[in-house]
């Protein structure tokens, strides 16, 4: 599991080892890894010896581990030149031993952009998590200068501009090559908007102790710790039996997609309720169909609602009976509008899978009014609200998707695979059909919706292929699952024989 802790957190846990160590240690701890990726980024590209590096140095702590860092590649014959933003803000003993190691100071604006115009690497040290809102008029020049030379940026301990605890950015902000960050992640590293600008996130331990995460990202050992596996014992019903009531007369290729990847997830077996049984039984002859509805459709584990189900009274109906039905249920699409129609009925067995427009319907169904562009601009604090409003677990789609549970004391789960080619049409079906899969295996649902965005978004990158990739139907996501699935299975299984030679764990 990967972790990010808030501001707050950082500070506390900092507070109390600063009182065990000499003065400073903290900071030379960070600067030593900071210097050290540097060292490999320039080494990487060239050599160390004669390389141009450039410091942005702002009035903190931030600036500070930047001079230090500076004094160390100096040390090692880089020719580092710093920008100070604040002549009479800045860390006097990191000063001292930046010029002591030969570092100098650029002069006036016009020979600090020229400085990066030349520059092979810029460290970006205005601000790290003491930053209040956007970059202040001062550092943009600088800004501007870096974008123009198109150089390398990393960015210390986060870019600036970034809001450290929801990855917020109001206004301008540093985009990275790289991110150093120290002692755990933050929020805004993992989560969009701030995740895009941060690239490559790098961790350099400190030795603090953080207490629970604020959020949290799988890795491929704990997916695989979670993925259901059939035993000895197991027969389809035990497995788990998903239903599906999904498809219209005008969608009916929405429930051919969720019925296609439930089938590859987990569950037993399949059941499918609507109109679009035909064309789901032509594509899948393993699916058990109805057109009852789900309260005649036979006993299921899990409910998966609202694919192409468009808002009629009919899919009202449908909505009311997988209510009633004391399985867990999965919300999606259409029938999240239809959600948002009555308000919350909090059930923890629930999860909603909206996109931003979605959201904006649901909070609006739970009397808070927000657009499109806050949700997507502030995607961690919307996700919380929707899950505390709702009383149950939501995942919210997009570029970061979030899966935050109705407690605030659990930790949002952020997703780290996908690929924007993801954004294709039917692939929000293809991941309901997967995470009610998933729920029905007996997942809870917080597991079920950041396991079923994990594989997700290994099979769309798996589908697009290497590099760059290539634009993908939502048909090959689907069809890539299994690929992801063996994956991640085959992933743990090297690092559990792994572990057991070196005899870890
Ligand atoms: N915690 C840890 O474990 C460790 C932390 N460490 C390091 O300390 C860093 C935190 O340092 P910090 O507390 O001094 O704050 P920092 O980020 O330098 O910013 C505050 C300064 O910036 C200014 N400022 C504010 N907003 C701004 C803006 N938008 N644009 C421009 N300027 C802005 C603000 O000015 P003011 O508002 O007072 O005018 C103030 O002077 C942390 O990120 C990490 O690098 C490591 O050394 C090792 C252990
Ligand atoms: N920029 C992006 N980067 C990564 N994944 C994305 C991006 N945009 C959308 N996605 C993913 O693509 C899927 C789209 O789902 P959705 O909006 O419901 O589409 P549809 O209704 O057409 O199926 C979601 O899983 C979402 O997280
Ligand atoms: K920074």
């Amino acid at each position: 599991m990967r972790y990010a802790h808030t501001v707050e957190q950082v500070r506390a846990a900092e507070g109390e080892l600063r009182q065990l160590l000499p003065e400073g240690t903290l900071m030379q701890r960070a600067a030593a890894g900071l210097a050290a990726t540097c060292a490999e980024l320039l080494r990487a590209s060239g050599r160390i010896y004669g390389s141009r590096v450039v410091l942005l140095v702002g009035s903190g702590d931030n600036g500070a581990d930047t001079l230090f860092a500076g004094a160390r590649l100096a040390a090692r014959g880089a020719r580092v030149g710093a920008v100070l933003l604040d002549q009479d803000r800045v860390h006097r003993a990191a000063l001292t031993a930046f010029r002591a190691a030969g570092g100098v100071l650029t002069g006036d604006q016009r020979e600090g952009c020229a400085e990066i115009a030349r520059a092979d690497l810029v460290l970006d040290g205005i601000v790290g998590i003491g930053g209040r809102g956007g970059l202040r008029a001062g550092a943009l020049p600088y800004l501007r200068a870096v974008e123009r030379a198109g150089v390398p940026v990393v960015a210390v301990d986060l870019p600036s501009g970034v809001d450290a605890d929801t990855g917020e950015v109001a206004g301008d902000a540093v985009r990275a090559a790289v991110t150093v960050t120290f002692g755990t992640h933050k929020p805004g590293l993992l989560v969009d908007p701030g995740a895009e600008y941060a690239g490559v996130v790098r961790l350099v331990p400190i030795g603090i102790a953080v207490p629970s995460a604020a959020v949290e990202a799988l890795q491929h050992a704990d997916v695989a710790a979670l993925l259901p596996r059939p035993s000895g014992e197991s027969d389809k019903y035990r497995r788990g039996v998903v239903g599906i009531a999904a498809g219209s007369a005008r969608y009916p290729g929405a429930a051919v997609l969720a019925v296609s990847s439930a089938l590859h997830a987990g569950a037993g077996a399949v059941r499918y309720t609507g109109s679009a049984a035909a064309e789901v039984v032509r594509a899948h002859p393993e699916v058990l169909v109805s057109d009852q509805g789900p309260a005649q459709a036979g006993r299921v584990q899990a409910w998966v609602v609202g694919p192409g189900l468009s808002d009629g009274e009919e899919a009202q109906r449908t909505l009311d009976q997988a209510l009633d039905a004391a399985v867990p249920l999965l919300l999606d699409a259409d029938a999240l509008r239809l959600l948002a129609r009555r308000g919350p009925v909090p059930r923890p067995d629930l999860l909603l899978t909206p996109h931003a427009g979605e959201a904006v319907a649901l909070l609006a169904g739970a009397g808070v009014q927000a657009t499109r562009e806050q949700v997507e601009a502030s995607r961690l604090p919307y996700a919380r609200r929707l899950a505390e409003l709702y009383g149950c677990t939501v995942l919210l789609k997009g570029s970061t998707t979030l899966v935050a549970g109705p407690d605030p004391a659990v930790p949002v789960r952020v997703n780290p695979t996908g690929t924007p080619w993801l954004a294709t049409a039917g692939s929000g079906d293809v991941l309901s059909g997967l995470a009610g899969s998933l729920l029905a295996a007996g997942l809870a649902p917080l597991d079920a919706g950041s396991v079923a965005a994990y594989l997700h978004g290994l099979a769309g990158r798996t589908a697009s292929g290497a590099a760059e990739g290539a634009p993908i139907t939502a048909s090959e996501v689907a069809a890539a699952l299994p690929a992801a699935w063996r994956d991640v299975a085959r992933g743990a299984e090297t690092v559990l024989s792994l572990g057991k030679q070196l005899r870890i764990g």
